[in-house]
């Protein structure tokens, strides 16, 4: 059972606390090996590779290569059944127009004085993508992280996947396809990490890695990060309901638990005004651990993580909502869009009772890769700007310099740098 709170009880801001500090990260202590990892790939590259495929994967993957070739691909796609692809290049589709609005663009003006300034996008020229677990990989976070990268111009996408025994997941391959992946290897773990930031014999290096995995994934992007960039270390799945009176309680059971069935330390949190809702939603979840597949997950997460919280009105409500900072808020609300100005931190909000976060897994158009832990007070989901890069440009003639120079040489000086001094004074024959 979740726990359950509410808002008005004298010792709710204690247990509220407790809440927000709830640590859900699985703590192992894996940076020595990680460490380890990345100094053998650097050294060995191609061997390294192999080898820790055969130790983790449990293939020897020499006599095909790292390379998953274009006919292996082209294998797994026609493979996949019609009415499934058909659904992921749907989501492929919407995934794509939406991300295309967010592509910013170029920006040049000439100021007061006549100096011109401006901002240049590029893309990134080569980012890596991660994508963990063999068989259980999802498709659809292929789709989150490879179009929004193609959409935003990244000429080489090279995505990495672990098969272990040698299997490969033929719908992950299909929505690598479909987004334009240009290059596929078939490693994992650290060493996967270590190949795309300093490159092999036939692995050419990236600049970005981005895409979610286990401990290990985690800990070698932290250790490659500043000679690659790399997106945010993705924590455990998280929802958070806001949910009147006026609610299916079988939907929001199911909404909750489907948070829930991710992780057994996912976070599934209800927040009602209505004590009866709160009831049956509890008893709604009950009834829907007995029939899902994944049940053990999910009622783990909802016993250990879950909660379910009553507020004396909305105002209470949105300020906990903005507390929390969930990766996901869905407002089961009947005037749902009246509250959206007042949400603050979420990384992705669902607003009204058509319209469950899993749509927005899979085919909404946004992104689902989210701030999770409480990030979202202060970082966005993925989009289209994680995948360039902007350059500021400036030109001044004559007549600019000797307008705002003098005042350049006047901060050098200041900053006992006689050098930046005299590179503007010689141009304007000042001393
Ligand atoms: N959003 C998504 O697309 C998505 C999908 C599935 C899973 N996940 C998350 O990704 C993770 C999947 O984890 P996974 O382990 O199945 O796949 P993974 O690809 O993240 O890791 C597999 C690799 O981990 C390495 N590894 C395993 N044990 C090791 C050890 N003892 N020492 C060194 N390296 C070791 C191996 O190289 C192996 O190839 C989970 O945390 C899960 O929550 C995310
Ligand atoms: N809800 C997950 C992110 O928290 C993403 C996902 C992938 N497939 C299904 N769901
Ligand atoms: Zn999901």
């Amino acid at each position: 059972m979740a726990i359950r709170l509410d808002a008005t009880d004298s010792n709710f801001n204690a247990a509220f606390a407790d809440l927000l500090a709830m640590k859900r990260e699985v703590s192992d202590d894996v940076d020595a090996i990680v460490r380890d990892i990345i100094d053998e790939v650097r050294a060995r590259g191609d061997d390294a590779l192999y080898d820790y495929t055969a130790k983790f994967d449990r293939f020897d993957a020499r006599s095909k290569g790292l390379r998953i070739s274009e006919a292996e691909i082209e294998a797994a796609v026609a493979k996949v059944d019609p009415e499934v692809m058909k659904a992921l290049e749907l989501a492929a589709e919407r995934i794509r127009s939406h991300h295309a609005r967010q592509l910013p663009k170029d920006d040049f003006y000439e100021d007061a004085l006549g100096v011109k300034l401006g901002s240049r996008w590029n893309a990134i020229e080569a980012v890596g993508l991660y994508v963990p677990g063999g068989l259980a990989a999802y498709p659809s976070s292929v789709l989150m992280n490879a179009v929004p990268a193609k959409v935003a111009g990244v000429e080489r996408l090279v995505m990495v996947v672990p098969t272990p025994d040698d299997v490969l997941n033929p719908l992950v391959l299909a929505a690598a396809k479909l987004a334009g992946v240009d290059e596929i290897y078939r490693i994992g773990g650290a060493q996967a990490v270590a190949a795309l930031a300093y490159g092999t014999q036939s692995i050419a290096p990236v600049y970005k890695i981005v895409g979610p995995g286990n401990a290990f994934v985690a800990a070698a992007k932290r250790r490659v990060f500043g000679l690659v960039g790399i997106d945010m270390i993705a924590g455990p799945s998280e929802v958070l309901i806001l949910a009147d009176k006026n609610n299916d309680p079988d939907w929001l059971a199911v909404d909750l638990m489907a948070q829930a069935e991710h992780d057994k330390v996912a976070q599934a949190i209800l927040i009602t005004d209505d004590a009866a809702t709160a009831d049956a939603v509890e008893e709604a979840v009950k009834r829907l651990l007995t029939t899902l597949p994944k049940a053990e997950i999910a009622g783990a997460s909802w016993a250990d993580y879950g909660a379910v919280i009553t507020v004396p009105d909305w105002e209470t409500g949105m300020a906990l909502a903005n507390r929390i900072a969930p990766e996901h808020l869905e407002l089961a609300m009947d005037n749902a869009p009246d509250y959206l100005d007042k949400v603050r931190n979420a990384g992705a909000v669902f607003v009204g009772h058509y319209t469950p976060e899993a749509v927005g897994d899979y085919v909404g158009g946004s992104n689902h890769v989210l701030p999770t832990a409480r990030s979202a007070r202060f970082s966005s989901g993925l989009s289209t700007l994680d995948f360039v890069k902007r350059t500021s440009v400036l030109e001044c003639n004559v007549e600019n310099l000797r307008q705002i120079g003098p005042a350049a040489v006047t901060l050098a000086r200041q900053e006992g740098l006689e050098a930046h001094a005299r590179s503007v004074a010689k141009r304007l024959n000042m001393e």
